[in-house]
């Protein structure tokens, strides 16, 4: 039986690690930056951690050194950061025109755009860990839970045909050794992660602290307001959470989540420390827009995205 032709854009941390784990269930392309395709190119993809420790020697690297042909891919991945989704979906238009692809990404906002290149769209939530850990090297260290996936914004409208595709997507991650679930409410599983990326992550990356400081009484009271207007937002969206309001998710936050990421640094804590560009305009930023839209005042995501956007332009 011939595989399923699959193609990763915006291959860094955890598009490799996606690309290294299903190498052998699928004819895998990755588009990636020439320094991780060089690398591959001379000793293989490398992973180590959690998902097992293997060197991949069938990906196929496209870069701008050896750009995509007019290959018919089965289904998409885009695995880049938030800030670079629209850049990416424009120079792969081609590609990804008609064809299912799927955001295995943080924060609000990100299938919106790809719905501007194809007509079937896909979110995903994954909870796992990963770094890039050199060119072509990556490292998986941790999972708190299964990747969910399904048809952006739900599956109602969606035909056999398209199904069929999920269903093939959810085998060959699954025969990969990846847990993964269906979703047929996806919209509001990315706004259940991302309620954990809006409390901690503009905090810990201001204050240079990992997630565990935020149990702090005086940050905890900070969170706690940030949290209070994303759930005004959430509800003016009309979005289903499976919390009933702000004071059941905190609790949540509190006494589950802040405790099981107690001793990791959020990945924009990360991105200021390296001086990269941060999600902020995805995740806070996302609450401060849909904010005024409603007519919903947002003091406390307003102030956290101004401090982060302040460090990021100084770095
Ligand atoms: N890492 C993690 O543990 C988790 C990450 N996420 C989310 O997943 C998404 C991806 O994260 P992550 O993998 O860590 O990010 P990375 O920055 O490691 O990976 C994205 C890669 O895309 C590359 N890229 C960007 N533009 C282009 C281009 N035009 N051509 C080729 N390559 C390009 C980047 O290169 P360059 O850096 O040079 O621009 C980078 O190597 C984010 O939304 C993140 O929040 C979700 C859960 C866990
Ligand atoms: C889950 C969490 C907060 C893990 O650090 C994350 O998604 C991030 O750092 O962006």
């Amino acid at each position: 039986m011939t595989k399923c032709k699959v193609l990763i854009i915006g291959a860094g941390a955890v598009g490799l690690s996606i690309a290294a784990k299903i190498s052998e269930n699928a004819d895998v392309s990755v588009v990636c930056r020439k320094r991780h395709s060089d690398s591959i190119a001379k000793n293989g993809l490398l992973m180590d951690g959690i998902w097992g420790e293997k060197t991949v020697c069938n990906i196929n690297c496209i870069t701008e050194k050896n750009p995509a042909k007019n290959d018919d891919y089965d289904f998409i991945f885009l695995t880049s950061k938030s800030t670079d989704t629209e850049k990416l979906c424009d120079e792969y238009k081609g590609l990804m025109s008609g064809k299912p692809v799927v955001s295995i990404q943080n924060g609000i906002g990100n299938e919106e755009i790809i719905s501007g290149f194809t007509d079937i769209v896909l979110g995903a939530t994954i909870t796992t860990n990963f770094q890039a850990t050199g060119d072509g090297r990556v490292n998986v260290n941790s999972e708190s839970g299964s990747m969910k996936i399904g048809f952006f914004p739900d599956d109602s409208l969606i035909n056999y045909n398209a199904n069929e595709i999920l269903d093939n997507i959810i085998e060959i991650l699954t025969k990969s050794g990846i847990p993964v679930e269906k979703s047929s409410n996806i919209k509001s599983a990315i706004w259940e992660k991302s309620l954990l990326n809006i409390a901690v992550n503009p905090l810990t990356a201001i204050l240079s602290v990992n997630t565990g400081e935020l149990l702090d009484e005086n940050l905890k009271e900070i969170v706690s307001e940030i949290i209070y207007e994303a759930f005004e937002v959430i509800k003016a969206e009309k979005i289903s959470v499976k919390w009933n309001d702000a004071e059941d998710y905190l609790s949540y936050l509190f006494e589950y989540l802040l405790p099981a990421f107690y001793t990791s640094y959020t990945s924009m804590y990360q991105d200021l420390k390296l001086n990269r560009m941060t999600e902020i305009d995805f995740i806070n930023g996302a609450i401060v827009k849909r904010g005024k839209d409603h007519g919903i005042i947002t003091p406390y995501n307003s102030f956290v995205s101004g401090l982060v956007r302040y460090k990021q332009k100084k770095s």
